[in-house]
């Protein structure tokens, strides 16, 4: 049933996207000054979970980086570093230059120094899940480098011009925008039919399958290929070469959960324990959450950073059994 399981993983990027061809066409000409050894425009993608930002950025630079040749490029989620040093280490790490920087003792203008006597070639830097960074400021450390071209991702615009001060909002006010929207049905069909192709065997799954897996993931690419894999392993253990509409039906809770697993697994500490807290106590205001989370902690983050987490947790939709077996999503704001 599966010839490449790695085309089933949410982190494979693939080498052709599907349906984005206008957005991949703003963001190539918001980079486009590259060519000719220019930095680029600031692009700000945005838009809901599972919408393809990441991948579609990922795949414009990849291809911005085959048509140049010498450019570099580096991807930083800012849901996992997200203080102004880690940004600036995993920036000096894209071009080489952080193998002897310590997190403890090495002072934060000690990187800035280095990134601003960089004279390399044009680099690309994708910052993803922007808004959750602790200090913006770091973005306004990478404006002011002048061989960096910033791509910015997250769900929605005003959370993180929320965070800027004026000087900042100014700056990156005038960035170029690509909104993204959730996927029709039909786009995410295609979506898994590629995958499908790339990964199962011939005719392993037909078009009514696809919809309704599609239907399920409600615009979400991520879930749709979560639920694809989940019921191409299943079909495999039950021996079958056809993904049947029962094994889709049957796929839909494991799939959906799993994508929620993987998301709990990349939380930071202080995010699983506010996460803990949310379950233990279900409904409940973001205020009390904040008190409950900082019973829990001796260093409590600060109540915007945690107001963050929570709007992460939200757009991710994350679902919590509630122990009696039902699912119930809670409300965050
Ligand atoms: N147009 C597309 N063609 C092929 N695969 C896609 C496309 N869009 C998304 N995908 C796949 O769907 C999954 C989710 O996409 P992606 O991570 O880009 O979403 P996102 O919008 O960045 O979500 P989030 O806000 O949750 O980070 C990935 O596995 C990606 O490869």
């Amino acid at each position: 049933m599966i010839t490449d399981a790695r085309v089933l993983q949410a982190e494979f990027s693939p080498k052709e996207v599907e349906h984005r061809d206008q957005e991949v066409d703003v963001l190539s000409s918001a980079l486009e000054p590259i060519v000719a050894g220019q930095p680029g425009e600031t692009a700000l993608i945005f838009g809901p979970s599972g919408a393809g930002k990441t991948c579609i950025a990922q795949f414009t630079v990849g291809r911005l980086q085959e048509a140049v040749g010498e450019m570099n490029q580096q991807y930083v989620n800012c849901w996992q570093d997200y203080t102004r040093f880690r940004v600036l280490y995993r920036v000096l790490e894209g071009i080489g230059r952080a193998a002897d920087v310590h997190r403890q003792s090495t002072p934060r203008d000690e990187l800035l120094e280095r990134l601003r006597k960089y004279d390399g070639p044009q680099y690309v830097v994708i910052l993803d899940e922007v808004d959750q960074l602790e200090d913006p400021r770091v973005l306004y450390d990478l404006y002011r480098m002048s061989n960096i071209s910033m791509v910015l991702i997250t769900n929605r615009e005003e959370e993180l011009f929320a965070q800027m001060d004026e000087r900042l909002s100014s700056r990156f006010g005038s960035s170029v925008r690509i909104q993204f929207e959730r996927y029709t049905l039909d786009e995410l069909v295609s979506i898994l039919s590629a995958r499908a192709r790339w990964g199962l065997v011939a005719d392993a799954v037909g078009r009514q399958e696809l919809a309704l897996i599609g239907d399920a993931a409600a615009g979400d690419a991520r879930v749709a290929i979560g639920i694809l894999r989940n019921a191409a392993h299943r079909a495999s253990r039950e021996g079958v070469d056809e993904i049947s509409v029962d094994v889709v039906h049957q796929s839909i809770p494991d799939g959906k959960d799993e994508v929620r697993q993987k998301t709990i697994e990349q939380f930071t500490e202080h995010q699983q324990i506010l996460y803990n807290v949310l379950v233990d106590a279900g409904e409940t205001q973001p205020g009390e959450l904040y008190d409950l989370y900082c019973e829990r902690v001796d260093d409590p983050k600060t109540r915007r950073t945690i107001r963050n987490y929570l709007s992460k947790m939200d757009h991710y939709k994350l679902v919590v059994s509630d122990g009696n077996g039902r699912n119930r999503t809670y409300r965050l704001r």
